[in-house]
Protein backbone atom coordinates (compact mmCIF):
# COMPACT_ATOMS: atom_id res chain seq x y z
CA UNK A 1 0.00 0.00 0.00
CA UNK A 2 2.64 2.11 0.89
CA UNK A 3 4.43 2.17 -2.55
CA UNK A 4 1.64 2.59 -4.18
CA UNK A 5 0.41 5.71 -2.95
CA UNK A 6 4.57 7.24 -2.99
CA UNK A 7 4.83 6.06 -6.67
CA UNK A 8 2.46 8.73 -7.35
CA UNK A 9 5.75 11.30 -6.08
CA UNK A 10 8.61 12.52 -7.58
CA UNK A 11 11.05 9.90 -7.44
CA UNK A 12 13.76 12.16 -5.75
CA UNK A 13 12.11 12.29 -2.50
CA UNK A 14 10.03 9.00 -2.73
CA UNK A 15 13.12 7.29 -1.25
CA UNK A 16 13.40 10.17 1.86
CA UNK A 17 10.52 9.61 2.74
CA UNK A 18 10.67 6.07 2.44
CA UNK A 19 13.52 6.59 4.97
CA UNK A 20 12.30 8.21 7.15
CA UNK A 21 9.06 5.97 7.96
CA UNK A 22 11.88 3.39 8.08
CA UNK A 23 13.27 5.15 10.81
CA UNK A 24 9.79 5.15 12.65
CA UNK A 25 7.59 1.77 11.85
CA UNK A 26 5.24 3.35 13.98
CA UNK A 27 4.35 5.38 11.64
CA UNK A 28 1.95 4.66 8.59
CA UNK A 29 1.19 6.27 5.69
CA UNK A 30 -2.31 4.99 4.61
CA UNK A 31 -5.00 6.85 2.12
CA UNK A 32 -8.08 8.81 4.10
CA UNK A 33 -11.62 8.91 1.99
CA UNK A 34 -11.98 12.17 1.20
CA UNK A 35 -8.98 13.87 2.55
CA UNK A 36 -5.83 12.05 0.12
CA UNK A 37 -3.46 10.65 2.05
CA UNK A 38 -2.71 10.15 5.80
CA UNK A 39 -0.30 9.34 8.89
CA UNK A 40 -1.52 6.73 10.81
CA UNK A 41 -0.34 4.99 14.00
CA UNK A 42 1.07 1.11 13.39
CA UNK A 43 1.44 0.55 17.05
CA UNK A 44 0.18 1.87 20.73
CA UNK A 45 1.34 4.97 21.59
CA UNK A 46 1.80 6.50 24.92
CA UNK A 47 1.13 10.46 26.03
CA UNK A 48 3.68 12.49 26.18
CA UNK A 49 5.96 10.10 23.58
CA UNK A 50 7.97 12.16 20.74
CA UNK A 51 5.72 10.40 17.80
CA UNK A 52 8.35 12.34 14.88
CA UNK A 53 10.97 14.56 14.94
CA UNK A 54 11.80 16.32 11.54
CA UNK A 55 14.11 18.70 10.13
CA UNK A 56 12.33 21.12 7.23
CA UNK A 57 12.93 20.50 3.85
CA UNK A 58 12.53 24.48 3.27
CA UNK A 59 12.02 27.32 5.64
CA UNK A 60 12.69 30.79 6.32
CA UNK A 61 12.68 33.03 8.25
CA UNK A 62 9.33 35.32 8.40
CA UNK A 63 9.73 38.88 6.72
CA UNK A 64 9.51 40.36 10.06
CA UNK A 65 12.16 38.52 12.16
CA UNK A 66 15.03 39.00 9.31
CA UNK A 67 17.13 40.97 11.95
CA UNK A 68 16.18 38.95 15.24
CA UNK A 69 16.25 35.38 13.21
CA UNK A 70 19.03 33.13 12.28
CA UNK A 71 18.49 32.94 8.87
CA UNK A 72 19.19 29.06 8.57
CA UNK A 73 17.89 27.23 11.44
CA UNK A 74 15.01 29.91 12.58
CA UNK A 75 16.63 30.03 16.40
CA UNK A 76 15.58 33.53 17.54
CA UNK A 77 19.16 36.01 17.98
CA UNK A 78 19.75 37.14 21.57
CA UNK A 79 18.96 40.97 21.51
CA UNK A 80 22.64 42.78 20.98
CA UNK A 81 24.27 39.19 21.03
CA UNK A 82 27.34 38.91 18.18
CA UNK A 83 25.50 37.48 14.99
CA UNK A 84 27.45 35.78 12.43
CA UNK A 85 26.95 37.65 9.38
CA UNK A 86 26.70 36.03 5.53
CA UNK A 87 26.53 37.99 2.64
CA UNK A 88 29.40 39.83 3.23
CA UNK A 89 31.33 39.04 0.70
CA UNK A 90 32.49 42.22 -2.08
CA UNK A 91 29.68 40.89 -4.14
CA UNK A 92 27.17 41.70 -1.76
CA UNK A 93 24.80 44.14 -0.96
CA UNK A 94 26.20 47.03 1.74
CA UNK A 95 26.09 45.69 5.15
CA UNK A 96 23.09 48.50 6.13
CA UNK A 97 21.23 46.19 2.51
CA UNK A 98 18.37 44.38 3.81
CA UNK A 99 20.01 41.40 2.17
CA UNK A 100 22.99 40.97 4.50
CA UNK A 101 21.28 37.68 6.75
CA UNK A 102 22.62 37.24 10.23
CA UNK A 103 23.22 33.38 11.52
CA UNK A 104 23.18 32.18 15.10
CA UNK A 105 26.56 30.47 15.00
CA UNK A 106 29.52 29.71 13.44
CA UNK A 107 28.12 26.18 12.10
CA UNK A 108 24.99 27.86 10.81
CA UNK A 109 26.27 30.22 8.71
CA UNK A 110 28.57 27.57 7.26
CA UNK A 111 25.97 25.34 6.94
CA UNK A 112 24.15 27.88 5.24
CA UNK A 113 27.03 29.15 2.86
CA UNK A 114 26.99 25.15 1.49
CA UNK A 115 23.21 25.24 0.63
CA UNK A 116 22.21 28.33 -0.34
CA UNK A 117 23.77 31.91 1.82
CA UNK A 118 26.40 32.12 -1.39
CA UNK A 119 23.85 32.82 -3.93
CA UNK A 120 21.86 34.75 -1.80
CA UNK A 121 24.74 37.13 -1.11
CA UNK A 122 24.84 37.99 -4.68
CA UNK A 123 21.18 39.21 -4.71
CA UNK A 124 19.22 42.20 -3.10
CA UNK A 125 16.22 40.58 -1.68
CA UNK A 126 14.86 44.22 0.20
CA UNK A 127 12.71 44.64 -2.30
CA UNK A 128 10.83 41.65 -2.28
CA UNK A 129 10.89 41.32 1.68
CA UNK A 130 9.59 44.56 1.63
CA UNK A 131 6.65 43.54 -0.72
CA UNK A 132 6.21 40.48 1.74
CA UNK A 133 6.13 42.57 5.10
CA UNK A 134 3.52 44.92 3.55
CA UNK A 135 1.38 42.16 2.11
CA UNK A 136 1.33 39.81 5.01
CA UNK A 137 2.75 37.03 2.98
CA UNK A 138 6.03 34.71 3.78
CA UNK A 139 6.31 32.35 0.99
CA UNK A 140 7.94 34.06 -1.61
CA UNK A 141 11.27 34.25 0.60
CA UNK A 142 11.09 30.25 0.89
CA UNK A 143 11.01 29.94 -2.81
CA UNK A 144 13.59 32.83 -2.94
CA UNK A 145 15.37 30.07 -1.06
CA UNK A 146 14.78 27.21 -3.22
CA UNK A 147 16.07 29.10 -6.34
CA UNK A 148 19.51 29.91 -3.98
CA UNK A 149 19.73 26.21 -3.06
CA UNK A 150 18.66 25.15 -7.03
CA UNK A 151 22.10 27.44 -7.93
CA UNK A 152 24.01 26.19 -5.61
CA UNK A 153 23.50 22.58 -6.57
CA UNK A 154 24.02 23.41 -10.06
CA UNK A 155 27.14 24.66 -9.36
CA UNK A 156 28.10 21.87 -7.03
CA UNK A 157 27.30 19.26 -9.87
CA UNK A 158 29.23 21.43 -12.48
CA UNK A 159 32.56 21.14 -10.28
CA UNK A 160 31.74 17.86 -9.39
CA UNK A 161 31.76 16.95 -13.47
CA UNK A 162 34.58 18.64 -13.78
CA UNK A 163 36.89 17.40 -10.80
CA UNK A 164 35.17 13.72 -11.18
CA UNK A 165 33.27 13.92 -7.97
CA UNK A 166 36.14 12.52 -6.06
CA UNK A 167 35.85 11.70 -2.15
CA UNK A 168 31.90 12.01 -2.54
CA UNK A 169 29.25 9.96 -1.41
CA UNK A 170 27.57 7.74 -4.05
CA UNK A 171 24.44 9.52 -4.81
CA UNK A 172 26.59 12.76 -4.34
CA UNK A 173 25.13 14.49 -1.56
CA UNK A 174 27.39 14.07 1.06
CA UNK A 175 28.94 17.03 0.65
CA UNK A 176 25.65 18.76 0.89
CA UNK A 177 25.12 17.20 4.18
CA UNK A 178 25.29 20.91 6.16
CA UNK A 179 21.11 20.62 7.37
CA UNK A 180 19.84 22.06 10.09
CA UNK A 181 19.80 19.14 11.97
CA UNK A 182 23.61 18.52 11.14
CA UNK A 183 24.51 21.98 11.73
CA UNK A 184 22.46 21.72 15.54
CA UNK A 185 24.53 18.21 16.50
CA UNK A 186 27.59 20.04 15.56
CA UNK A 187 26.60 22.38 18.07
CA UNK A 188 24.99 20.68 20.78
CA UNK A 189 26.96 17.39 20.34
CA UNK A 190 23.88 14.92 19.27
CA UNK A 191 23.50 12.60 17.20
CA UNK A 192 23.63 13.42 13.29
CA UNK A 193 21.12 11.89 11.98
CA UNK A 194 18.04 12.32 14.75
CA UNK A 195 16.14 13.91 12.82
CA UNK A 196 17.29 13.40 9.18
CA UNK A 197 20.90 14.54 8.85
CA UNK A 198 21.06 14.69 5.07
CA UNK A 199 17.49 16.87 4.66
CA UNK A 200 15.43 16.11 2.15
CA UNK A 201 16.51 18.43 -0.41
CA UNK A 202 20.11 16.91 -0.43
CA UNK A 203 19.17 14.80 -3.52
CA UNK A 204 17.51 15.39 -6.95
CA UNK A 205 16.25 19.11 -8.20
CA UNK A 206 14.77 21.53 -5.71
CA UNK A 207 12.90 23.16 -7.74
CA UNK A 208 10.93 20.12 -8.36
CA UNK A 209 11.05 18.49 -4.59
CA UNK A 210 7.93 20.33 -3.38
CA UNK A 211 5.22 18.00 -5.94
CA UNK A 212 5.36 15.79 -3.38
CA UNK A 213 3.40 18.86 -1.11
CA UNK A 214 -0.66 18.03 -1.30
CA UNK A 215 -1.95 20.75 -3.76
CA UNK A 216 -5.41 22.28 -4.06
CA UNK A 217 -6.38 23.80 -7.50
CA UNK A 218 -6.98 27.73 -7.72
CA UNK A 219 -8.89 28.59 -10.08
CA UNK A 220 -7.74 31.78 -10.38
CA UNK A 221 -4.10 32.67 -8.27
CA UNK A 222 -4.51 35.93 -6.40
CA UNK A 223 -2.92 38.98 -8.05
CA UNK A 224 -0.65 40.07 -5.52
CA UNK A 225 1.52 36.07 -6.99
CA UNK A 226 2.10 38.28 -10.33
CA UNK A 227 3.76 41.06 -8.62
CA UNK A 228 5.65 38.81 -6.21
CA UNK A 229 6.40 36.70 -8.66
CA UNK A 230 7.95 39.95 -10.78
CA UNK A 231 10.17 40.79 -7.57
CA UNK A 232 11.38 37.45 -6.88
CA UNK A 233 12.56 37.26 -10.45
CA UNK A 234 14.54 40.85 -10.35
CA UNK A 235 16.17 39.68 -6.72
CA UNK A 236 17.38 36.81 -8.48
CA UNK A 237 18.59 38.27 -11.26
CA UNK A 238 22.49 38.18 -10.67
CA UNK A 239 22.11 33.91 -10.45
CA UNK A 240 19.21 34.26 -13.62
CA UNK A 241 21.00 31.64 -16.46
CA UNK A 242 18.57 31.25 -19.26
CA UNK A 243 17.19 27.67 -17.96
CA UNK A 244 16.68 28.60 -14.50
CA UNK A 245 14.33 31.93 -16.01
CA UNK A 246 13.05 29.23 -17.98
CA UNK A 247 12.29 27.27 -14.34
CA UNK A 248 10.88 30.31 -12.54
CA UNK A 249 7.55 30.83 -14.56
CA UNK A 250 4.96 32.44 -13.26
CA UNK A 251 3.12 28.77 -13.64
CA UNK A 252 5.79 27.06 -10.85
CA UNK A 253 5.63 30.16 -9.01
CA UNK A 254 1.63 29.66 -8.28
CA UNK A 255 2.16 25.98 -7.79
CA UNK A 256 4.61 26.12 -5.65
CA UNK A 257 3.19 29.13 -3.88
CA UNK A 258 -0.25 26.94 -3.38
CA UNK A 259 1.59 24.09 -2.06
CA UNK A 260 3.26 25.71 0.83
CA UNK A 261 0.41 27.81 1.65
CA UNK A 262 -1.31 24.33 2.38
CA UNK A 263 1.64 22.20 3.91
CA UNK A 264 3.79 25.07 5.86
CA UNK A 265 4.35 25.04 10.04
CA UNK A 266 4.82 28.38 11.47
CA UNK A 267 7.90 28.19 13.69
CA UNK A 268 7.18 29.20 17.21
CA UNK A 269 10.43 29.34 19.14
CA UNK A 270 10.85 31.34 22.52
CA UNK A 271 13.36 34.40 22.36
CA UNK A 272 16.02 34.41 24.46
CA UNK A 273 16.46 37.43 27.48
CA UNK A 274 17.72 40.50 27.05
CA UNK A 275 20.31 40.25 30.40
CA UNK A 276 20.81 44.44 30.15
CA UNK A 277 16.64 44.35 30.91
CA UNK A 278 16.29 43.30 34.40
CA UNK A 279 12.44 43.88 33.13
CA UNK A 280 12.69 40.95 30.88
CA UNK A 281 12.64 38.33 33.14
CA UNK A 282 9.33 39.63 34.63
CA UNK A 283 7.57 40.01 31.25
CA UNK A 284 9.01 36.53 30.43
CA UNK A 285 7.69 34.82 33.31
CA UNK A 286 4.53 36.78 32.77
CA UNK A 287 3.89 35.59 29.12
CA UNK A 288 5.02 31.98 30.36
CA UNK A 289 2.12 32.24 32.88
CA UNK A 290 -0.22 33.18 31.11
CA UNK A 291 0.45 30.70 28.32
CA UNK A 292 2.99 29.20 26.42
CA UNK A 293 1.42 30.40 22.75
CA UNK A 294 2.29 33.94 24.35
CA UNK A 295 5.67 33.69 25.04
CA UNK A 296 6.37 32.23 22.07
CA UNK A 297 7.54 34.51 19.03
CA UNK A 298 6.78 33.41 15.34
CA UNK A 299 10.06 32.93 13.52
CA UNK A 300 9.65 31.88 10.11
CA UNK A 301 7.72 29.15 8.13
CA UNK A 302 8.88 25.77 7.47
CA UNK A 303 7.73 22.90 5.38
CA UNK A 304 8.46 19.44 6.14
CA UNK A 305 8.47 16.12 4.04
CA UNK A 306 6.66 13.67 6.50
CA UNK A 307 4.79 15.96 9.06
CA UNK A 308 3.08 17.69 5.77
CA UNK A 309 1.20 14.16 5.30
CA UNK A 310 -0.84 15.00 8.90
CA UNK A 311 -4.34 15.44 8.42
CA UNK A 312 -6.31 18.14 10.86
CA UNK A 313 -8.42 17.23 13.83
CA UNK A 314 -9.54 19.85 16.35
CA UNK A 315 -9.12 16.80 18.95
CA UNK A 316 -5.61 16.58 17.44
CA UNK A 317 -3.91 13.39 18.64
CA UNK A 318 -0.81 15.26 18.49
CA UNK A 319 1.07 18.64 19.57
CA UNK A 320 3.34 20.48 17.47
CA UNK A 321 6.42 22.04 19.25
CA UNK A 322 10.24 22.96 18.52
CA UNK A 323 12.45 21.76 21.58
CA UNK A 324 15.88 22.86 19.69
CA UNK A 325 14.29 26.08 19.44
CA UNK A 326 14.53 26.07 16.31
CA UNK A 327 13.05 24.85 12.89
CA UNK A 328 13.25 21.02 13.73
CA UNK A 329 9.71 20.49 15.16
CA UNK A 330 8.66 17.63 17.20
CA UNK A 331 5.64 15.43 17.38
CA UNK A 332 4.07 14.63 20.72
CA UNK A 333 1.52 11.96 21.83
CA UNK A 334 -1.31 14.47 23.27
CA UNK A 335 -2.43 11.43 24.54
CA UNK A 336 -2.99 7.64 24.12
CA UNK A 337 -2.60 6.63 20.92
CA UNK A 338 -4.22 3.54 19.59
CA UNK A 339 -2.61 1.43 16.99
CA UNK A 340 -4.73 2.23 13.47
CA UNK A 341 -5.59 5.63 14.79
CA UNK A 342 -5.10 8.44 12.73
CA UNK A 343 -2.38 11.04 13.59
CA UNK A 344 -3.54 14.32 13.18
CA UNK A 345 -2.61 18.03 14.45
CA UNK A 346 -4.80 21.27 14.45
CA UNK A 347 -4.20 23.52 11.40
CA UNK A 348 -6.22 26.43 13.52
CA UNK A 349 -6.44 27.72 16.56
CA UNK A 350 -8.21 24.84 18.36
CA UNK A 351 -9.88 27.16 21.06
CA UNK A 352 -12.19 29.14 19.02
CA UNK A 353 -15.65 28.11 18.26
CA UNK A 354 -17.08 25.96 15.49
CA UNK A 355 -18.16 28.54 13.52
CA UNK A 356 -14.48 30.20 13.39
CA UNK A 357 -12.69 26.69 13.13
CA UNK A 358 -14.86 25.68 10.21
CA UNK A 359 -14.63 29.38 8.76
CA UNK A 360 -10.85 29.39 8.70
CA UNK A 361 -10.70 25.65 7.37
CA UNK A 362 -12.78 26.32 4.63
CA UNK A 363 -11.20 29.44 3.55
CA UNK A 364 -7.60 28.31 3.83
CA UNK A 365 -7.56 24.58 3.56
CA UNK A 366 -10.75 23.83 1.15
CA UNK A 367 -12.54 21.58 4.04
CA UNK A 368 -15.01 21.03 6.17
CA UNK A 369 -13.80 19.05 9.73
CA UNK A 370 -15.96 16.33 10.29
CA UNK A 371 -14.17 15.22 13.68
CA UNK A 372 -15.98 13.72 16.22
CA UNK A 373 -15.69 17.42 18.01
CA UNK A 374 -17.31 19.10 14.84
CA UNK A 375 -19.89 16.30 14.64
CA UNK A 376 -20.76 16.48 18.34
CA UNK A 377 -20.94 20.54 18.52
CA UNK A 378 -22.80 20.76 15.39
CA UNK A 379 -25.26 18.53 16.65
CA UNK A 380 -25.62 20.37 19.56
CA UNK A 381 -26.10 23.60 17.65
CA UNK A 382 -22.65 24.97 18.49
CA UNK A 383 -21.33 28.32 16.86
C1 LIG B 1 -1.08 19.31 4.68
S1 LIG B 1 -2.13 18.45 3.63
C2 LIG B 1 -2.34 16.96 4.53
C3 LIG B 1 -1.95 15.75 3.70
C4 LIG B 1 -2.88 15.48 2.57
N1 LIG B 1 -4.05 14.74 3.05
C5 LIG B 1 -2.17 14.71 1.45
O1 LIG B 1 -2.78 13.78 0.91
O2 LIG B 1 -1.08 15.06 1.09
C6 LIG B 1 -3.62 19.36 3.89
C7 LIG B 1 -4.78 18.93 3.02
O3 LIG B 1 -5.26 17.63 3.40
C8 LIG B 1 -6.68 17.60 3.39
N2 LIG B 1 -7.18 17.43 4.77
C9 LIG B 1 -6.46 17.54 5.90
N3 LIG B 1 -7.21 17.31 7.00
C10 LIG B 1 -8.44 17.05 6.55
C11 LIG B 1 -9.70 16.74 7.20
N4 LIG B 1 -9.80 16.66 8.52
N5 LIG B 1 -10.79 16.55 6.41
C12 LIG B 1 -10.71 16.63 5.05
N6 LIG B 1 -9.56 16.93 4.39
C13 LIG B 1 -8.44 17.13 5.12
C14 LIG B 1 -7.13 18.92 2.81
O4 LIG B 1 -7.25 18.78 1.42
C15 LIG B 1 -5.98 19.84 3.15
O5 LIG B 1 -5.92 20.96 2.30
Amino acid sequence: MRHMLLSTAAAAVVATLEEQLERAPWIQLLPVPGAGRGLFAAADIEQGMVVHEEAPMLCAPSPHALHSTCHHCLRPLAPGAASHHGGSSSSSPSSSSPSRMPFCSPTCSAAAQGEWAAAAARCDFGPLQQACREAGEKFPLMLARLACIQVQQQQQQQQDDKGGASGRGGDGSSARGSSISSAEAGEAGEAADATGAEGPLARGDPLTQLRHLCFANLAEPPPPWADMHRLLLHALRPLLEPELRRQLSLAWFCDAMARLHLNSFRVDTVPPLDASDPSALLRAAAASLAGSASAAHHTGSAAYLLASLLNHSCEPSLGVSFPRNNAVAAFTAARHIARGEQLTVSYVDAGQGLAARRQALAWAYGFTCRCPRCVEEAAAGGQ
